[in-house]
């Protein structure tokens, strides 16, 4: 292993794959990049691609002026060599394509680490890959991408990760930590993906549905009724799986994070899938905790009517970009 190594400071230089280079994978890419890892984005959005590898990167925090960052980006197909860890950032539907498409650079020394939100992501990893060779974690890290190479970050975030099998992770961590991810071990992942799903299935529906920032939402009134609402739903279909979800942690959460100073001015990635005419992940939020709600007799109706608005709010969406396309093709 450490030959792949060159030591600079006192941690590895490492070798990453960023695959899924959209909002947040661009955001982690460069913080990566900067702290001095040899770091590659892997994306299929050709306009993407191509206004990175000619302009480079644009980043935009808060109000400090646009900073350029240069890495080279590519397709699945056309990425090539041996990486030490490669750090999925699909939407979570996008997860299982990815892999597959991945897999001639996937050799058995390459480490996996997924911080896509929502459910079912370290089981969709174990159909591709060793166990030893999978992490997990959850990220508060925040990013928009606001046209092809430009996106805009607010705030600071951390990162929850555990090893899903048997494998010393420390240079990975303290690799991350080095480019001020702010990266945490726990050896409950699972718990911790229960709580992040519980704060994207409150705050992604949510925006979306009310038109909010997440410093907005937290300005109406009724905010914590309705995230109770739905929270106390997740808690009793976690019990019937052994998870315990902490409603008071979660909402002490999301306090701390629609302040400005965290995330507040973020718009939450499934209002940016709604905005450009995409599929969200809400199956794999409330839609799930719906499903398995149905499955074990638990009644999940705010989770059920969420999912079917925000199922409603794609189909919109869709049919309205559609004809604003079919005009501008006039
Ligand atoms: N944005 C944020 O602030 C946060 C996001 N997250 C989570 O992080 C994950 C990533 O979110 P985000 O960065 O917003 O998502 P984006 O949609 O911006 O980025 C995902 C990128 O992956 C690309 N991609 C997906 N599948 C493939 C494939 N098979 N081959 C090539 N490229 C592919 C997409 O390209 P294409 O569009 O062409 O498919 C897209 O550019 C999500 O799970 C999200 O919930 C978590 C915390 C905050
Ligand atoms: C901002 C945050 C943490 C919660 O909405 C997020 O995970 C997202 O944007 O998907």
């Amino acid at each position: 292993m450490e030959e792949t190594y060159l030591t600079v400071r006192n941690v590895l230089t490492m070798k990453i794959a960023i695959a899924g280079f959209g909002a947040l994978g661009a955001r982690l890419g460069v913080k990566l990049q900067s702290a001095g890892h040899e770091v590659i984005g892997i994306d299929g959005w050709a306009a993407h691609i191509a206004a990175i590898n000619t302009d480079g990167l644009t980043v935009v925090h808060e109000d400090n002026a646009p900073k350029k960052y240069y890495l080279p980006v590519m397709t699945p197909k056309e990425v090539d060599g041996e990486f030490d860890l490669i750090i999925l950032l699909t939407k979570t539907p996008q997860l299982n394509r990815m892999l597959t498409d991945i897999q001639p650079i996937i050799t058995p020394k390459t480490k996996l680490l997924v911080l896509s939100n929502g459910l079912g992501n370290i089981e969709i990893m174990a159909q591709h890959v060793a166990r030893d060779q999978i992490l997990a974690g959850v990220t508060l890290w925040t990013s928009t991408l606001v046209k092809p190479g430009e996106i805009h970050t607010t705030g600071s975030g951390s990162i929850k990760l555990q090893a899903i099998g048997e494998s010393d992770i420390t240079p990975i961590v303290d690799a991350m930590n080095e480019a001020h991810l702010n990266v945490a071990t726990t050896n409950d992942v699972l718990t911790a993906i229960w709580h992040k799903a519980g704060i994207n299935s409150v705050l992604n529906p949510l925006s979306v549905l009310l038109n909010a920032s997440l410093a907005e939402f937290g300005t109406a009134s009724n905010a914590m009724d309705m995230a109770l609402n739905i929270l106390e739903e997740i808690r009793e279909v976690g019990a019937t799986r052994g998870i315990k979800v902490d409603i008071n942690a979660i909402i002490a959460d999301l306090i701390k994070l629609i302040r400005p100073e965290n995330a507040g001015n973020h718009y939450p990635s499934m209002y940016q899938d709604i905005k450009n005419g995409k599929y969200t992940e809400i199956d794999f939020l409330n839609g799930y905790f719906a499903k398995v709600g149905r499955q074990e007799n638990v009644p999940t109706p705010f989770n059920t009517l969420v999912t079917r608005m925000i199922h409603a709010k794609e189909d919109i969406e869709r049919v309205k970009l559609a004809k604003q396309q079919e005009t501008f093709e006039i």
